[in-house]
């Protein structure tokens, strides 16, 4: 790789490149759906997918929040609209038991997510939660959970824009409720609660294709316990292997002395100034970023207790803090292998360093700050450490031996126009040295 600068990505191109991806010609014909299709999408401000976009900004921005409804939209008989109260254990139970049963499983149905009491505790209640924010559909006479939709303020920087926006996350419907047309109903009453406190905006991510993602980055996958991995079915054995090969491929020596950080230690509440300043210079470069002040670092960086891992290195000299990065661990729980329970998973989150004056410089100093994460995650009996192509990712995932997984990330705004952002693949879904322009981060 040069340590130049990468060349302001063509806009053209990778428009082409997301449309391409967002139709499915190069991935799976299964995400393939045409516009007009789309009945509940294509009533929506989304751009659509044929669109060129001559310049970015709000789809609409007519209404006023006197144009708004007071109250929730009629739903299917038998159901209510239910505020769920996240502060009560009760509910924040409810909410995991209705995820833990219903939310994202793979297509093999071998894994399902774990989330956490704790995990929707940070997840869902940084500064400036709302309660009306965290909405719940539930049967009328029974009173059973049956769906959910959730929002969390956001400030987005897009380019120059700063934009007050929310992060709309953990939309999920009972298995037994599918394809009754409750999605665009939830879609449509968590817009109106956003829409009543003046947000017009709002960021979301799907692993399926929607008008029209402005980004799509793609998941890779860096085992640390292969052999687990293998046992229950998220690792294969390629056939010119054996499953020694496998095992020293990804073994991390947490003795290797030529890695070792000095001055690398937890993050703790003292840092939170300095790790701010690091985190809005590093970030700066990219697109699509999320604002923070002191307090949202704080939270999301130090609040979730044994969910987000946080580290910085110290310059001990100095006393300067030079680099930082962060993880946050989701387990999978496992449903078809007795001798397994969980799969432990991490999933890198923020990081920043001041060792980049050039891009190799930079591409050397993360490969160490990752290094240095795998073996913390070892160490947490971690058995598997998931990246996004975005960020500088791009820059290390191949070296540290990150696989490409068969998952992608697509990216949208609601509400606004914006130029296509490169994801860290190519229209052949794989690794480009430009890397990508999102430097958000969502859950
Ligand atoms: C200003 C504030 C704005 C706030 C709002 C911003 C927008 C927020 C947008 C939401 C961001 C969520 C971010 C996350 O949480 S992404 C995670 C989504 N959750 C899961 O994957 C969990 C497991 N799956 C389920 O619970 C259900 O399958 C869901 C609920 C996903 C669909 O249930 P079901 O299969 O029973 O469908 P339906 O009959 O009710 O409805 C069919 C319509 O719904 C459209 N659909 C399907 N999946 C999604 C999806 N993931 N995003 C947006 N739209 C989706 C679909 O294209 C169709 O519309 P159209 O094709 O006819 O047009």
């Amino acid at each position: 790789m040069s340590d130049q600068p990468p060349n302001k990505p063509n806009l053209n191109s990778i428009k082409k490149l997301l449309e391409m991806l967002s139709m499915g010609k190069e991935l799976t014909e299964a995400q393939h759906k045409e516009m007009k299709d789309y009945k509940f999408w294509k009533t929506q401000p989304v751009i659509s997918f044929d669109e060129k976009i001559s310049q970015e900004g709000p789809i609409d921005s007519r209404k006023t929040v006197a144009d708004i409804s007071e109250k929730p939209l009629p739903l299917l008989e038998g159901f209510e609209w239910d505020t769920l109260d996240l502060t009560s254990t009760k509910e924040l139970d409810e909410v995991y038991n209705l995820l833990h049963e219903n939310y994202v499983e793979d297509s093999g149905e071998s894994f399902r997510f774990k989330y956490s009491a704790e995990f929707f505790d940070w997840a869902l209640k940084p500064p400036g939660w709302k309660k009306d924010w965290h909405v719940g559909v539930r049967v009328k006479s029974s009173k059973r959970l049956v769906a959910f939709i959730s929002a969390i303020p956001l400030r987005l920087k897009l380019h120059d824009k700063i934009i007050e926006s929310v992060e709309i996350n953990f939309l999920c419907v009972h298995k037994k409720l599918r394809s009754k047309r409750l999605t665009p109903v939830l879609i449509k009453e968590i817009t109106r609660r956003v829409n009543r406190y003046d947000i017009w905006q709002a960021l979301y991510t799907a692993g399926i294709v929607l008008p029209s993602p402005i980004s799509t980055c793609r998941y890779t996958h860096r085992p640390i316990n292969w052999e687990k991995l293998h046992e229950v079915g998220f690792s294969s054995l390629p056939e010119d292997s054996t499953k020694e090969d496998m095992v020293k491929k990804y073994y991390i020596d947490e003795n290797n002395e030529a890695i070792k950080l000095e001055g690398l230690r937890k993050m703790t509440e003292d840092d939170v100034d300095e790790v701010l300043e690091l985190y809005n210079k590093f970030q700066a470069k990219y697109e699509l970023i999320q604002v923070f002040d002191k307090e949202d670092l704080k939270h999301w960086l130090l609040k979730g207790k044994e969910v987000i891992y946080t580290y910085v290195v110290e310059d001990k000299s100095n006393k300067k803090i030079t680099d930082f990065f962060s993880f946050y661990l989701l387990p999978f729980k496992i449903l078809n292998v007795p001798k397994h329970e969980q799969l432990n998973i991490s999933y890198l989150f923020y990081y920043g360093t001041d060792h980049d004056s050039s891009k190799k410089e930079l591409e050397t100093r993360l490969k160490l700050l990752m290094k240095n994460a795998l073996v913390i995650n070892k160490g947490l009996k971690i058995d598997v450490f998931n990246a996004l192509t975005s960020q500088d990712n791009t820059l290390f995932l191949e070296d540290l031996n990150f696989g490409l997984g068969d998952g992608y990330l697509n990216y949208y705004l609601f509400n606004y126009k914006a130029f296509p952002i490169l994801g860290g693949i190519n229209k052949h879904t794989k690794l480009i040295e430009e890397g990508s322009g999102i430097g958000v981060v969502m859950l």
